[in-house]
């Protein structure tokens, strides 16, 4: 029998665009020698995230040390997928110091927790913590309220309706999962909303669960890290919209992988391309958009991200030998999104570039 200490697993949970993945690029930037594995999961077949974290040059985000579960939602792929991934981990020859998780933006966290005790990993693995981290002007902005009129109107027609705003129910559910909160993006807020935004969310926390605001995910790792909680076994703490063990759908959502045209920025920078974006994106449905676009003439890919509507646009690095220079951005939005409209516009603002459409 094998008396290996369990090893400590950090999950990172959030709505789509909190900022998760750039937490964990500085974590990973000032891990202080732990060696951290990162297993990522995004929404949509397209996974971005381990691109953008291979693509960072900082020591430990090796292709080696990065899983990506891309199919699917990792709350509701345990059996398939998640437990052979932390199965791997565990039996490696050199086995990390730590595990972090980055779940997609509407997975449920707590699922995922009470993986943590199946058989196959118990004893090996333990959660120390599960940090939220909240999209601070998305929650000033109000994103996650409910519309009591809403749901009264919708009460009215169908009993069993709970909830009227689907993605108050996953930030709900992450809020109340958490053992540390990161209201983030602080530097989008004034001082006064920033305070009513902290209260917001430690009025959704659990009583006792720390709320720190944050830009750029800029944590120190010795607070993130270490919380040693066994979380797997306090799992009647948290409740949640969703308990039971099988996992939720996702039939509020939906995720595309639009093809892009080349960009002409003429004499423009990037973030020319970012800005003819957002009329695009402006639409309440579109919840998050990420791709790479091709700029010809250029050695490397420029890097989209958009969260509700502010896009920004950066290169992140070279195309590489034998990658097709295709453009593509994923769109994440509610159901019902005009996919084709949205596709047909957004190819519009691109291939005007800095020009416009
Ligand atoms: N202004 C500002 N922007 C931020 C901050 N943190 C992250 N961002 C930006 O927000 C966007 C989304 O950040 P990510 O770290 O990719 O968010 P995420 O939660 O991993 O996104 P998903 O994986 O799609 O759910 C990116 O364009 C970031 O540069 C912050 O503190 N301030």
């Amino acid at each position: 029998m094998s008396l290996a200490r369990a090893i400590p697993t950090t999950i990172i949970t959030g709505f789509l665009g909190a900022g998760k993945t750039t937490l964990i690029r500085h974590l990973m930037a000032n891990a202080g020698g732990r060696r951290i594995a990162l297993v990522i999961n995004e929404f949509g077949d397209v996974g971005m995230d381990r691109e953008i974290l291979s693509a960072c040059g900082i020591q430990g985000c090796g292709d080696d040390d990065i899983v990506e579960l891309a199919n699917g939602c990792l709350c509701c792929t345990v059996a398939d997928e998640f437990l052979p991934t932390m199965e791997a981990l565990i039996h490696r020859a050199d086995p990390p110091d730590h595990i972090v998780i980055e779940t997609s933006g509407l997975a449920l966290p707590k699922p995922l927790v009470r993986a943590f005790t199946w058989p196959e990993v118990r004893s090996r693995v333990t959660v120390d913590g599960v940090v939220a981290v909240i999209d601070g002007p998305a929650v000033a902005a109000g994103l996650f309220a409910e519309d009591p009129a809403a749901v009264q109107a919708l009460r009215a027609a169908d009993a069993a309706v709970d909830h009227e705003n689907p993605l108050e129910e996953v930030y709900t559910d992450q809020l109340l999962c958490a053992d540390m909160v990161l209201v983030n993006k602080a530097d989008l807020l004034d001082e006064a909303t920033l305070a009513a935004t902290l209260e917001t969310a430690r009025a959704g926390a659990r009583d006792g669960v720390p709320v720190l605001a944050c830009r750029n995910g800029t944590v120190d790792p010795d607070v993130l890290l270490g919380l040693n909680l066994a979380v797997e076994s306090d799992l009647e703490a948290r409740p949640t919209h969703h308990d039971g063990p099988e996992g939720h759908d996702h039939d509020d959502f939906e995720s595309y992988a639009l093809p892009m045209p080349p960009v002409d920025l003429g004499h423009e920078g990037p973030q020319a391309v970012a800005d003819a974006l957002v009329p695009a994106v402006r639409d309440g449905r579109v919840l998050r958009i990420k791709g790479a676009l091709d700029v010809p003439g250029k050695s490397m890919r420029l890097l989209v991200q958009g969260v509700g509507p502010r896009v920004q646009a950066h290169y992140d690095r070279p195309w590489r030998t034998g990658e097709p220079r295709a453009g593509t951005l994923v769109v994440i939005g509610l159901k019902g999104l005009d996919a084709e409209g949205l596709s047909r516009s957004l190819a519009a603002a691109v291939a005007g570039g800095g020009a416009g459409p």
